[in-house]
């Protein structure tokens, strides 16, 4: 059977990266999805910026919304703190197969913990089941429409503490229309913006940054 884009991407990264080096691994997605086949990666002008937000907010506990190939979660990991922990939620079985290996390659898989479902389920399930209190960061890449939702569940939910971090991608485009305008409007948000562009292409995105007050 023919090997899909998610596969290329692993086998470029096996074949071109240095196993234990996660920023040799983000090197090689980068550079296979900027000249080979494009992908949607947070990627290196935006992930810069999620480097910095994540540095600044230290978090002990993550938790990533759109695993994908495991780009972002290599990310992140490669800068929390000791004991620190990231739990990333994937409902393409063949996306969480490829993320768990590149996770593997690059050597931070005991940092990161794989949730296999649908972000609704999961989230559903963090206080009883992962013996979540509270997350300190959140980065949100899944559908753009699933956004609002999932955000509205986890304030429901008690999963927000006085300061957690939300980072979102694509608010420009593909756009998160209604999450931004909410964030935006909210008296328990402090929201900064900010300007980028699509991940290998020249188009115009942006991060949001949701600060929750409690
Ligand atoms: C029930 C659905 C919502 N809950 C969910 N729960 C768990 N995992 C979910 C998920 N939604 C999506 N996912 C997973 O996240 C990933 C999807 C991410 C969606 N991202 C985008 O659509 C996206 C799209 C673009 C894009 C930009 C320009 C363009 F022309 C075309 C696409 C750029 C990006 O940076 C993007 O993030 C997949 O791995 C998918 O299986
Ligand atoms: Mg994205």
């Amino acid at each position: 059977s023919s090997r899909s884009k998610e596969q290329r991407i692993l086998d470029f990264v096996l074949k071109h990266a240095v196993p234990g080096d996660p920023t040799s691994v983000l090197n090689a997605i980068d550079k296979y999805c900027s000249q080979q086949e494009w992908a949607m990666n947070v990627g290196d002008e935006k992930g810069l910026i999620l480097d910095r937000v994540l540095q600044e907010a230290s978090p002990s506990l993550v938790l990533e919304l759109g695993t994908y190939c495991g780009y972002s979660a290599v990310r992140m990991a490669r800068l929390l703190k000791q004991g620190a922990q990231i739990l990333t939620v994937e409902f393409n079985r063949d996306n969480a197969d490829i993320a768990r290996q590149v996770l593997e390659f690059a050597g931070v898989k005991d940092k990161v913990q794989i949730l296999e479902g649908s972000s609704e389920e999961v989230i559903r399930q963090l206080q009883k089941k992962h013996a979540v209190d509270t997350v300190d960061f959140i980065f949100i890449d899944h559908w753009k429409d699933r956004y609002l939702p999932d955000t509205k569940l986890m304030e429901e939910l008690g999963l927000l503490r006085k300061g957690t971090v939300i980072l979102a991608d694509n608010v420009i485009f593909p756009g998160a229309p209604d999450f931004l305008q909410y964030v935006r409007s909210s008296p328990k948000y402090d929201c900064t913006y900010y300007p980028s562009h699509l991940e290998y292409l020249d188009a115009e995105d942006g991060l949001e940054k949701a600060v929750y007050k409690g």
